[in-house]
């Protein structure tokens, strides 16, 4: 049975809207002001809102504001008077789901609310289905380094602590990151991955901390930044060591006190964010070349995880081909291929300077190319550079 919460300070209002939802099966609450509202929406867990938007106290757009930034899933209805249409409208626009006029059209009402819990119901399972479908990649690897790191991601994750993971491109440092959020408590937060290589550093500060409408030319709507929508959730700050120095400056401040301000703006917001940062750099040494600030450093550097490059753990080269064969049959629709032995060892003797993602790719050349066992002549063919051919044929 749904529970609904009315908010109006006309007791008589509250009397007709309470005594037809009730009689419609649904469980009502009534609180006379936005503040008393306010107060029951914190303490209990409501399927809808419906809330007037004159009123004493606490007016129903406060208390819209404050309700979503509470909880911004329950659905909100406004029940507006003749005299504030306008300001109905403005709620609509600031999240309310929708408005509904007084005296209230019976079919109108039971119709919108019934309309806004099924919605929520649906983003809900949207959510859920959201992180069943992007469940994080498993972690595969059984040298001794791979072990390491999943032991440190078990032991660290339902931390808060601040993480910098390093290793060269393409190891698998995101997935670190990925695993370190997944285990947390805040798995069911979102995971905001910003790769700060990839954006200009005039608009690094406008991407991680938002923007007001008008705070530069280019700035024709106010902008949300990644460090508020990471909120109750994990920042991944990919690539950090290419991040500018007047930045690093403006993140270490919000590191330090938990608050961003928006580019051209001068209210302080709180956000509630776990940084995981990663780098393929020497941080230690940007920091001796005057690149990297040393205070942001240790604020990040709380646990280090390095990830090591292929190269060196080549004892998990065998089961991660068999993972990208088995994923790129799939793929292209074709039945699982094998692979002789000395494919096998020509693959695990490779020289990998992409990593992961290079081994990826080449087992999906082979997959396509290959017939239905992949040989060492085939890792010949497809993979090995001329130069080294001799080596593997030899
Ligand atoms: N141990 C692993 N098992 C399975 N897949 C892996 C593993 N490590 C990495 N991968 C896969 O390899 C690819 C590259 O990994 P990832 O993006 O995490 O590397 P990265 O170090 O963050 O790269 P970059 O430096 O380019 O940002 C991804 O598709 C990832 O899922």
């Amino acid at each position: 049975m749904a529970n609904i919460l009315i908010i109006d300070d006309e007791k008589s209002i509250r009397k007709t809207l309470s005594e037809i939802l009730s009689y419609e099966g649904y469980k009502v609450d009534e609180a006379a002001d936005g503040a008393e509202g306010f107060k029951m929406f914190k303490d209990k867990q409501y399927d809808a809102v419906l809330c007037d938007i004159k009123m004493p106290k606490m007016d129903g757009l406060e208390f819209l504001e404050k309700a979503k930034e509470a909880n911004p899933d329950v659905p909100i209805v406004m029940v507006s008077g003749h005299g504030n249409i306008d300001t109905a409208v403005e709620a609509v626009k600031k999240g309310a789901y929708d408005y509904i006029s007084k005296p209230p059209d019976l079919n109108r009402l039971l119709v919108t609310l019934r309309n806004a819990m099924d919605k929520s119901t649906l983003v809900a399972e949207t959510k859920v289905l959201r992180r069943k479908v992007n469940r994080t990649q498993e972690m595969i690897g059984q040298s001794a380094p791979i072990l390491k790191i999943k032991e440190t991601i078990e032991k660290v994750a339902p931390t808060d602590a601040r993480v910098l993971v390093t290793g060269e491109n393409g190891v698998g440092k995101e997935l670190v990151a990925r695993w370190l959020h997944e285990r947390s408590h805040r798995a069911a937060g979102p995971i905001v991955e910003v790769n700060c290589a990839a954006i200009p550093s005039e608009l690094i500060e406008s991407e991680l901390f938002g923007h007001e409408k008008g705070s530069f030319t280019s700035a024709v709507k106010q902008r949300i930044g990644k460090f508020e929508q990471a909120n109750g959730g994990t920042l991944f700050l990919d690539e950090i060591g290419d991040m500018s120095l007047s930045a690093q400056a403006k993140v270490l401040r919000a590191l330090q006190e938990g608050k961003i301000t928006r580019v051209g703006g001068d209210k302080e917001i709180s956000v509630d964010v776990r940084v995981v940062a990663a780098t393929n750099k020497d941080l230690l040494k940007e920091v001796e070349d005057k690149n990297f600030r040393l205070d942001l450093y240790h604020r990040l550097s709380v646990i280090l995880i390095h990830v090591p490059s292929l190269n060196d753990r080549r004892d998990d080269i065998p089961a991660l081909v068999e993972h990208f064969l088995e994923s790129a049959c799939q793929e292209y629709g074709m039945a699982k291929k094998g692979i002789e032995k000395d494919a096998m060892k020509a693959l695990q003797n490779h020289n990998w300077s992409g990593n992961i993602r290079e081994l990826g790719n080449v087992v999906a050349r082979l997959v396509i190319l290959s017939g239905k066992t992949i040989t060492t002549e085939d890792v010949v063919d497809y993979v090995v550079p001329a130069r080294d051919k001799k080596k593997v044929n030899a």
